[in-house]
């Protein structure tokens, strides 16, 4: 659990791997607003594993990227990943939680650079990650996404029904 006092965040949607909490196969992640800054807190478990006890290189890298998803909470766009850039610093034990932190490094017309850190609960950095979105329209959903629900969807989400949003 989260430190009490941060704004809990809205999941991309319900069946999203990275934090849909309908998801049995996803990550589950709950995610909290500090400032400018996300975060979220997680343990890797056994459906995680990549070498024996310790975390699958690509179960860290989609955390990454989902948490920098909900940066765009902050910025108040929508965006997509282009590229992402994981550094694994140290091998990341299961079951040992980690507070994963991801925040704009800076913006450059559509382009949103993303910078995120994997830091344990003993305080070694595990893992950073770097990526670039870019901003795109809701209708980069509809065009190239298969659910026909996408469009309602979308109109509900809390991305768009911000006030101003
Ligand atoms: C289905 C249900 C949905 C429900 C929705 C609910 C709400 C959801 C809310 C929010 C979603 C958040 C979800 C987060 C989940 C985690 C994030 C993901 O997993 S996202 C999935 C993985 N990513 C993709 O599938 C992208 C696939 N790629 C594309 O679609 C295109 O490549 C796209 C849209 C990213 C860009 O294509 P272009 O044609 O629009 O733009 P171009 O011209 O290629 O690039 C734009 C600019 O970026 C520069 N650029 C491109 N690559 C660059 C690079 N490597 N370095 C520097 N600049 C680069 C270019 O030079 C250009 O710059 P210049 O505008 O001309 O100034």
């Amino acid at each position: 659990m989260a430190d009490s006092g941060f704004a809990s965040l809205p999941p991309h949607h319900p069946q999203c791997l990275g934090c849909g909490p309908d998801n049995p196969a996803g990550l589950q992640l709950s995610v909290y607003r500090d400032g400018d800054e996300v975060f979220t807190d997680l343990a890797f478990d056994a459906r995680h594993r990549g070498a024996p006890g310790l975390a699958h290189g690509g179960a860290i890298s989609a955390a990454c990227d989902d948490l920098f998803g909900f940066v765009l909470y902050v910025v108040e766009e929508i965006a997509v990943t282009r590229t992402l850039t994981v550094e694994y610093r140290a091998p990341v034990p299961l079951g040992q939680r980690h507070r994963i932190t991801a925040r704009l490094h800076h913006r450059d017309g559509r382009r949103l650079h993303l910078e995120a850190a994997g830091v344990g609960d003993d305080g070694v950095t595990r893992f950073t990650a770097q990526a670039l979105f870019i901003v795109v329209d809701i209708d980069h959903f509809s065009d190239h996404g298969t659910e026909h629900d996408v469009h309602a969807m979308f109109t509900q989400h809390p991305l768009r029904t911000r006030e101003g949003g």
